[in-house]
């Protein structure tokens, strides 16, 4: 039997108290988890510090197979680990892709094997990611991997038959289209955000239009279909309209926003760096404004990061060569406190339900996302929200250097995690699953 004791930590914020794990479960909060703990038990003083259900990510490139020179499973999975994280959403835009029960099972396997945290594959809707014929779903989703999100992201599904087909046919196991809504033929050469930034840079711009569209189509399909879909990365304002609407409609739409799109805007474009060169495009302050609304006020349901690890010669170099993509996993944490808990916008508690127990449920996972109580398996995150830090690219777990937040300071740093009650981040460095 394994015990480890946790002292004088705040679960969501709130008073001071105890928590006893045992053997991977929530076993006693309060003053019965000293009395309860057992001869042995590996006692962690976190005094003050705040307690959050494990994080979840709807969204990350992990971009094994692959792209190994960009990521890989271990080091992915070790910096969600360290971000707080106790499971992800692996997407499925690989090489080969993620289209086929071999594939998602090769990469649930070296989630495994690794250890930081649970992988969950993401599979393709289409095969190849080509947009004509549906993947292996069924076989994916009776798969050990038990997918159950799928979704094209990085391109669009773009032809209206295939999204209906895709929709009907993740109904049989209660599956999800997470969709990447970006109409190609409006951003052919696209390069930032469409608007007077973009006509002074001499840069062809990305027209909100483009994902409004296609998230306007998709409600509609998948109204009429009676399917889940799911939005990734939403990004303009326009976006949240439509997702209010067809919510109150009563339509089974979610919608996640990335850490980037609550912060930075499309300003950034001026230096001309690919540090912030990014699909969707970063956008405009009114666009930023109304996606903090949305996530405050649950139109927007979850944020993912859509951490995307790109090599450094692909990002080193000219804005038209750069490759679209951020790194978010160890950083994701310290936005949202910067954006939306330190504004007062959200509490600890809306918190965990946008970055666990929702994404675990849009995922249909039982084992993350259940929250701080006995009983629960124990998935913890325990973050000390006081201290500041300037963000280092090269000082990051991940494998690649592309943050968009190097040199700026924020708020926030997570001093352990614990996945299904075993240490994978202690004092905020990771632990080796032997040591
Ligand atoms: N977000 C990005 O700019 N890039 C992602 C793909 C995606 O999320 O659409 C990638 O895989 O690099
Ligand atoms: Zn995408
Ligand atoms: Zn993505």
């Amino acid at each position: 039997m394994t015990s480890h004791l946790l002292t004088g930590l705040r679960p969501y914020g709130e008073d001071p108290t105890d928590i006893l794990i045992t053997d991977g479960t929530i076993a006693a909060i309060g003053p019965q988890a000293r009395a309860d703990a057992p001869e042995g038990t590996t006692t962690h003083d976190l005094a003050g510090l705040v307690a959050l259900p494990g994080l979840v990510d709807i969204h990350t490139h992990l971009r094994e197979p692959g792209g190994e020179s960009a990521e890989t499973i271990f080091s992915g999975t070790r910096a969600a680990a360290v971000g707080g994280y106790t499971a992800v959403f692996a997407m499925a835009n690989t090489d080969p892709v993620q289209d086929s029960a071999g594939v998602v099972e090769q990469v649930l396997r070296l989630g495994r094997q690794a250890g930081w945290v649970d992988v969950h594959p993401v599979g393709a809707v289409s095969a190849g990611l080509r947009g004509e014929q549906l993947s292996e779903m069924g076989a994916m989703a009776a798969s050990e991997a038990r997918v159950r999100v799928f979704s094209d992201d990085g391109k669009c599904v773009w032809d209206p038959v295939l999204m209906r087909r895709a929709l009907e046919y993740v109904k049989a196991f209660d599956g999800v289209i997470a969709q990447h809504a970006q109409d190609p033929r409006l951003t052919e050469g696209a390069q930032m955000h469409e608007g007077a930034l973009s006509a002074e840079l001499g840069l062809r711009g990305w027209p909100a239009v483009a994902e409004e569209s296609i998230i306007a189509r998709d409600v509609l399909l998948a109204e009429h279909v009676g399917s889940r879909l799911h939005v990734c990365h939403v990004s303009t304002a326009g976006s949240v309209e439509i997702i209010r609407w067809a919510k109150s409609r009563g339509i089974q739409v979610t919608a996640e926003v990335t850490p980037h799109h609550l912060l930075l805007t499309d300003e950034l474009a001026r230096t001309y760096s690919p540090l912030y060169k990014v699909n969707p495009p970063l956008r405009t302050s009114g666009d930023v404004e109304a996606l903090r609304e949305a996530l405050a006020d649950g139109t927007i349901d979850v944020v993912g990061t859509d951490h995307a690890p790109h090599p450094v010669e692909d990002k080193d170099c000219e804005w038209a060569a750069g490759a679209f993509g951020m790194t978010g996993l160890e950083t994701a944490l310290s936005v949202l406190i910067e954006t939306m808990i330190s504004t007062g916008r959200m509490s600890w508690r809306d918190l965990a339900r946008a970055m666990s127990e929702v994404p675990a449920r849009i995922g249909s996972l039982e084992d993350q996302g259940r929250g701080i109580e006995v009983g629960a398996p124990a998935n913890l995150t325990v973050v000390d929200p006081e201290v500041r830090r300037t963000v280092d690219g090269a000082a990051q777990w991940t494998h690649s250097t592309n943050t968009p937040y190097a040199g700026m300071e924020l708020p926030g740093q997570v001093k352990a995690t614990f996945l299904h009650g075993r240490p994978t981040v202690l004092e905020g460095l990771p632990v080796e699953r032997d040591a």
